[in-house]
């Protein structure tokens, strides 16, 4: 009687639902947007535990574990988890230039933000020992905070550039001794406007101070299938390209803004390729690629 009655609610309740969700593309996107949040929340309470019984704690090594449902010892749990989300939303890469990251040692890779979708797209080429620099807020997304805790992320607050110059100068030292890699987004927020934002100079400073080379990485746009304004969320092919390393060596400081300049100028006419857009006049829209 009880399941019965269940079932009178919950029947009714489903497809109200699906009506409403093909009603309005609004809700439609929200749902999209808010399952992928929950995904992440949801594998990172589940892969923390293993993260901690493994090695013990925070350390870069959980980013590359031997899968404990497998036992395959070339699966690393964090990256091969969030790789498989794509399936789930029809996003496929096509990735060029991995060659580049083989360089002896450290380096410093640098790369556009789009959205938060971007986790999967850094997880679909993640070299090994490579930590990533977030913002701080970060910490407190519940698990999913937790997952980048353990696997090495190193936060900093953004509002105030002496406390990220000195947690900067703390991953120049870690780079070096420890043989790491640090991947920074250097527009330093996600921005999906099609076009990238003037770069900021953490990570080109980081580089020079420990003399390791800069390690361009470009996705293309997401606009044609992940745009907000217009509750737009399909699958889609996302285009990657891995650029030659940048050497600092002999660098100084004076070097830092003409380093900048040159990975933005780079990066930036290779987003447009990418994303077959033409570089925007005056802020305009970009113009479809000749
Ligand atoms: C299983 C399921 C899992 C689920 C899933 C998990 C996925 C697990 C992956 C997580 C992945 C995380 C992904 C996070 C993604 C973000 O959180 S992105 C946001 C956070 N990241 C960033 O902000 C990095 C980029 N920002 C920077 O590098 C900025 O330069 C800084 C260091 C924050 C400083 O910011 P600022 O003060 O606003 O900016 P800026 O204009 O660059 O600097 C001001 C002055 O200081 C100087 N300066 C800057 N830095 C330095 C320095 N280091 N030394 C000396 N001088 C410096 C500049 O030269 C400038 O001086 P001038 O040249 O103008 O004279
Ligand atoms: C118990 C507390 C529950 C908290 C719930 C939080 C809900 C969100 C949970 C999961 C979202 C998945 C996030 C994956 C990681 C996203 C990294 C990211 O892209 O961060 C944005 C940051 O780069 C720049 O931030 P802004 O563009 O400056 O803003």
């Amino acid at each position: 009687m009880e399941s019965g009655g269940l079932l009178l609610w919950a029947l009714p309740s489903a497809l109200l639902l699906a009506l409403l969700l093909q009603l309005s593309p609004r809700l439609r996107f929200r749902a999209k947007v808010l399952s992928y949040c929950a995904l992440c929340l949801m594998a990172s309470a589940l892969t923390a535990p293993a993260c901690l019984l493994w090695n013990g704690g925070r350390t870069v090594e959980n980013m590359r574990l031997v899968c404990l449902i497998c036992l395959c010892p070339v699966h690393r749990i964090i990256k091969n988890v969030v790789r498989s989300f794509k399936y789930l939303y029809g996003l496929r890469f096509d990735v060029k230039g991995l060659e580049h990251f083989q360089v002896e040692g450290p380096c410093v890779i640098v790369s556009n933000h789009q959205s938060v979708l971007d986790m999967m797209g850094l997880m679909e080429i993640l070299p090994d020992r490579c930590v990533q620099i977030g913002k701080r807020e970060l910490l407190y997304f519940g698990s999913v905070g937790l997952i980048m805790y353990l696997g090495g992320v190193i936060f900093i607050n953004r509002k105030s550039t002496s406390n990220a110059k000195s947690v900067m100068s703390g991953v120049g030292q870690a780079m070096t001794t420890d043989n790491v890699k640090v991947w920074i987004y250097p527009e330093g927020t996600r921005n999906g406007n099609g076009d990238l934002l003037p770069f900021k100079k953490g990570a080109f400073h980081l580089a020079i101070q420990t003399q390791v080379p800069v390690i361009p990485v470009v996705y293309s746009s997401f606009t044609t299938f992940y745009n907000p304004e217009k509750n737009l969320f399909t699958s889609g092919r996302i285009r990657v390209e891995v650029l030659p390393p940048i050497h600092t060596s002999g660098m100084t400081a004076t070097d830092v803004t003409e380093l900048c300049d040159t990975c933005y100028t780079t990066m930036r006419e290779t987003f447009f390729r990418l994303s077959g857009t033409a570089r925007r006049v005056n802020g305009s829209t970009p113009h479809l690629a000749q």
